[in-house]
C-alpha cells in the first residue's frame, strides 16, 4: 500500500532562520508550526523533514548536531501530540571546507535526492503528497519531485497547511 506524505522544510518554515542553526536553545518555532505538523499527523500523512544543512560541509557544526536538533524537535512535538516521522538532510556543499562533505551532490534542494530516498523507503504516492517550504528552491524541488508545493510566506503555518 502506498503512503501519502507532507514534506516540511526546516529553517524558515518550522523555525525562524537564524542562519546555520544547530542548537536547540536557538530554535524559535514559527507560529502554528507544531499545530501544522499535528494537523497532517491527524490526517494520515507522514510528516517528513527535508533540510539543506550545508553548515556541516562548511565546518560550522557536525552531522550529530542535525540529528540532535531533530530529536529535540520531536521531544517538543510529543508534548502537543505531534511528531515528525523521519529526517532527511543534505550535509554537502560544493564550496565547503570539510573535504568529506565538499561536493556537488544530488540531495541538496532543489535537487530531489532527499525526496527520492524518502519516497522509496516509505512507498510514498507523490500525487497525493505535498512539500511545505519557504524558498524558491523548495518550490522548485517540489515541482521537480512531482509534489504539490505550498509556500510559507509568514503568519500561521497552520493556516497554510489547513489547505491540505
Ligand atoms: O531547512 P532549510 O531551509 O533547507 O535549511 C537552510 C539552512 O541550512 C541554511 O540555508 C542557506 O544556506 P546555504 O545556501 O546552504 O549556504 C541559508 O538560507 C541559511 O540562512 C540557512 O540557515
Ligand atoms: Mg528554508
Ligand atoms: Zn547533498
Amino acid at each position: 500500500m502506498e503512503n501519502k506524505a507532507v514534506f516540511f522544510d526546516r529553517d524558515g518554515t518550522l523555525n525562524v532562520d537564524i542562519h546555520y542553526l544547530h542548537r536547540p536553545e536557538d530554535f524559535i518555532w514559527i507560529p502554528g508550526a507544531k499545530e501544522a505538523i499535528r494537523h497532517v499527523n491527524d490526517r494520515g500523512y507522514l510528516a517528513i523533514l527535508v533540510t539543506n544543512q550545508s553548515g556541516v560541509a562548511r565546518g560550522y557544526y557536525p552531522e550529530s548536531d542535525v540529528q540532535h536538533v531533530y530529536d529535540w524537535m520531536n521531544s517538543e512535538l510529543q508534548k502537543v501530540g505531534a511528531h515528525l516521522d523521519a529526517l532527511y538532510y543534505c550535509p554537502h556543499h560544493p564550496e565547503g571546507t570539510v573535504p568529506a562533505y565538499t561536493k556537488a551532490c544530488s540531495c541538496r534542494k532543489p535537487a530531489t535526492g532527499l525526496i527520492d530516498a524518502a519516497c522509496a523507503r516509505f512507498h510514498i504516492d507523490r500525487a497525493k503528497s505535498y512539500f511545505v517550504g519557504d524558498s524558491d528552491g523548495d518550490m522548485l524541488c517540489a515541482k521537480n519531485a512531482g509534489l504539490k508545493g505550498l509556500r510559507y510566506e509568514g503568519g500561521s503555518l497552520l493556516d497554510l497547511v489547513q489547505k491540505i
